[in-house]
């Protein structure tokens, strides 16, 4: 993404941004996709053998297709035109080396294929002024392009500091197109947690994570992550929540990538490459409450939850003997 120069001009005209519509845009991709990501999000980088992971990124002749993680949806937005398909939408004036990612909200209504062909329709679906920053929120949907069948929608909150301010303080302007309670943030349970797993990133986790389509250089170039107020490169926000969703899949679903159904992620705070993540998992129902935070500095990054589609028979036993 391509930041513009100069202060944002006074930032936010949310008539225009609200008119604007995107390009449909088609694209495809295959199992080396769906491996490359798996793998920028840490699957199998414990032990390569992992039996709840290999299907990830490897299968053997004979044996079906690897599995797309859910989250590997979460890669679609990124084939808009322009990079986030953002830095041309009218009346939205930001600098691009200030945008932090949120938020995100995924729904997967069919298993992801390990390849396809599909389309995006974007559209905007949340405008708000924080007075320090512009929160824009960017809706696609992805259909196979031969069947119309839907697959996913994303929903991306992006954090632009420094954009807000555009409207009266006393009543800031707020507008989204969905049910806001979807995307609440969440309560983390007194309790102790259901669940907990630890994963350690590795220092080239973001130059990994990269290669699957988001190149904002705040994740490789450690001039641009100054300037942005980081000491070096931060990992994807993105691939800090593949790593928290793999917890729940390996702790909750058995391996099994296709039992979620929606996932939601609120993005707290940075995280460096290299830095442990520790997710704690409270199952509630068919939901499960997560937060993940950094060890080394005990600080919480992420939190949200994942909707299963229903309870796997195993928990029953689990859950009755409390803590995993
Ligand atoms: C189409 C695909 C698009 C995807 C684009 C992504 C491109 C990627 O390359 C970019 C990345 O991956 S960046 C890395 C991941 N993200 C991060 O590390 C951000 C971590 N979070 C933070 O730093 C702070 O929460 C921060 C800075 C976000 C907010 O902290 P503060 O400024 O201190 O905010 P605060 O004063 O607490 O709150 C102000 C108002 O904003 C709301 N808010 C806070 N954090 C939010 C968040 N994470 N998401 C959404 N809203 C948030 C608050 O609720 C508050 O609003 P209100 O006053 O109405 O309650």
């Amino acid at each position: 993404m391509a930041a513009r120069s100069g202060p944002p001009a006074a930032a936010v005209d949310p008539e225009a941004v609200l008119s604007h519509s995107f390009p449909e845009v088609s694209f495809a991709y295959d199992e080396r996709d769906v491996a490359l990501y798996a793998l920028g999000v840490g699957a199998c980088g414990a032990d390569a053998i992992d039996e709840k992971e290999l299907h990830l990124v490897y299968h053997r002749d004979g044996q079906p297709h690897i599995k797309a993680l859910p989250t590997f949806a979460s890669l679609f937005p990124f084939k808009n035109s322009n990079g986030l398909g953002i830095v041309d939408v009218p009346g939205l004036n930001f600098d691009a080396s200030l945008l932090l990612h949120g938020q995100h909200y995924i729904e997967i209504y069919k298993p992801i294929p390990s390849r396809a062909n599909v389309v995006n329709k974007t559209k905007i679906a949340g405008l708000h002024d924080k007075g320090k920053a512009t929160i824009l929120e960017i809706e696609t949907t992805t259909h196979v392009k031969d069947s119309g069948e839907v697959l996913c929608m994303n929903r991306s909150t992006i954090y632009l500091r420094g954009a807000g301010g555009f409207s009266d303080p006393s009543r800031p302007y707020s507008y989204a197109s969905y049910p806001t309670n979807q995307v609440s943030r969440i309560s983390i349970p007194n309790s102790a947690p259901s669940a907990v797993y630890e994963d350690q990133t590795q220092q080239s986790q973001a130059l990994l994570y990269r290669l699957s389509g988001d190149y904002n250089p705040l994740h490789s170039d450690p001039m641009v992550a100054q300037v942005a107020g980081f000491t070096r490169p931060i990992l994807h926000g993105l691939s800090s929540l593949g790593f928290a969703i793999r917890a729940v899949i390996k702790s909750f679903c058995n391996g099994d990538p296709t039992a979620v159904k929606s996932i939601f992620g609120r993005f707290l705070l940075h995280v460096y490459p290299g830095e442990t993540l520790v997710t704690e998992m409270w199952l509630q129902g068919q939901r499960v409450l997560y937060q993940t935070k950094v060890k080394e500095r005990n600080r919480a990054v992420l939190s949200g939850y994942v909707l299963l589609k229903h309870i796997p028979s195993s928990l029953f036993d689990r859950k009755r003997w409390g803590r995993m």
